[in-house]
């Protein structure tokens, strides 16, 4: 029977983002915490009888030749033919997307972390955890963060990763009904890129401390998106009624912690019909490391 693997590929929200400056290559140095929740896109993998990988779900916008799911298959593919000598089977991937496009929660890079772990069990590959974060960040900044699986402190372009304890609560989630290019917002004139340096104990300190869910720093490239998209804002301050309201990654998407999901649901249940809105728990591993 030809072996079949299911696997999530969770969101990340960051909880706060500084761009602290820029690589001579134009990448951007920042620091960041990232941290899972419970919203995943699903991958379903099934071997082959020839060594064709094929992405066999259509997704809108995103030709199967530039999918992230399929360039880190070719890839580790490759990598596994040089270290071994023998071709692995190809595979069929279907993809249950649920994560929005262009909002911030690294859904692209998610799908390419799970790939990457899924096929180098299947596959037997034997690359490393740290190995397969090499091969990750060329394709996607975040991918690295996604196969490290648990919450990080992140500094570099997103690659140096620390593990660091994140809130434990939850988070509503609204999807502003914008999709964002991450390398406008970056390279946009209005962005500040000298936001100075923090600590990681600082970020810790203010969770050990606090009561109550208020963030840590900001985030730089909120301000550069709500200019540009201007239901980006209408979010922030919407939910910012609610307690610190913030965006994640580059956008669009927009959440706020609470400290229980009885708390969520009451909000949940009046964010604007224009918006879609939705509730999620902070993950403390990465559901296919645990
Ligand atoms: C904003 C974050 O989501 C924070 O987690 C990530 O840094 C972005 O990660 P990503 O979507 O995987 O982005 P990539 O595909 O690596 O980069 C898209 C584009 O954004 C710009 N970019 C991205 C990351 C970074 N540290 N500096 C940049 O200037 C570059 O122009 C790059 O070509
Ligand atoms: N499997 C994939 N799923 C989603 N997007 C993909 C995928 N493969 C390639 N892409 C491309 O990557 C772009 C960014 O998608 P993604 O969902 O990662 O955005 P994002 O959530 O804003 O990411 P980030 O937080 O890393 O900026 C998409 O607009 C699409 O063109």
């Amino acid at each position: 029977m030809r072996q079949l693997l299911d696997c999530p590929a969770p969101a990340k929200l960051n909880l706060f983002l500084h761009v602290t400056g820029r690589r001579a290559d134009g990448y951007h140095l920042l620091q960041t915490a990232f941290q899972l929740i419970d919203r995943s896109d699903l991958l379903h993998f099934t071997l082959r009888d020839d060594d064709a990988i094929c992405r066999v779900t259509d997704v809108p916008g995103v030709p199967e030749e530039s999918d992230l799911i399929v360039r880190a298959a070719r890839l580790l593919q490759a990598e596994v033919i040089r270290r071994t000598g023998r071709t692995p089977p190809g595979v069929d991937i279907a993809i249950d997307k649920i994560l929005p496009m262009g909002g911030g929660l690294g859904g692209g890079s998610s799908d390419a972390a799970t790939t990457l772990m899924a096929l180098n069990t299947l596959w037997q590959g034997g690359l490393s955890q740290q190995e397969l974060m090499d091969m990750g960040l060329p394709l996607g900044a975040d991918i690295p963060f996604f196969l490290f699986g648990r919450t990080a402190f992140a500094e570099g372009v997103g690659e140096a990763l620390h593990e660091v304890d994140g809130p434990d609560c939850w988070y509503l989630v609204i999807e502003p009904g914008v999709s964002v290019p991450t390398a406008k917002i970056f390279s946009s004139e209005h962005l500040t890129r000298d936001t100075p340096l923090v600590i990681m104990a600082d970020f810790s300190r203010h969770y050990a401390k606090r009561s109550q869910l208020g963030g840590f720093g900001k985030n730089d490239l909120q301000q550069v998106a709500s200019r540009l998209f201007p239901p980006v804002a209408e979010a922030v301050e919407w939910l910012g009624a609610y307690g610190d309201a913030r965006m994640t990654g580059s956008g669009a998407c927009v959440f706020c912690a609470f400290d229980s999901e009885e708390q969520v649901d009451a909000v949940l249940a009046k964010v604007p019909a224009a918006w879609n809105g939705w509730k999620a728990k902070a993950l403390e591993r990465h559901p296919m490391l645990s």
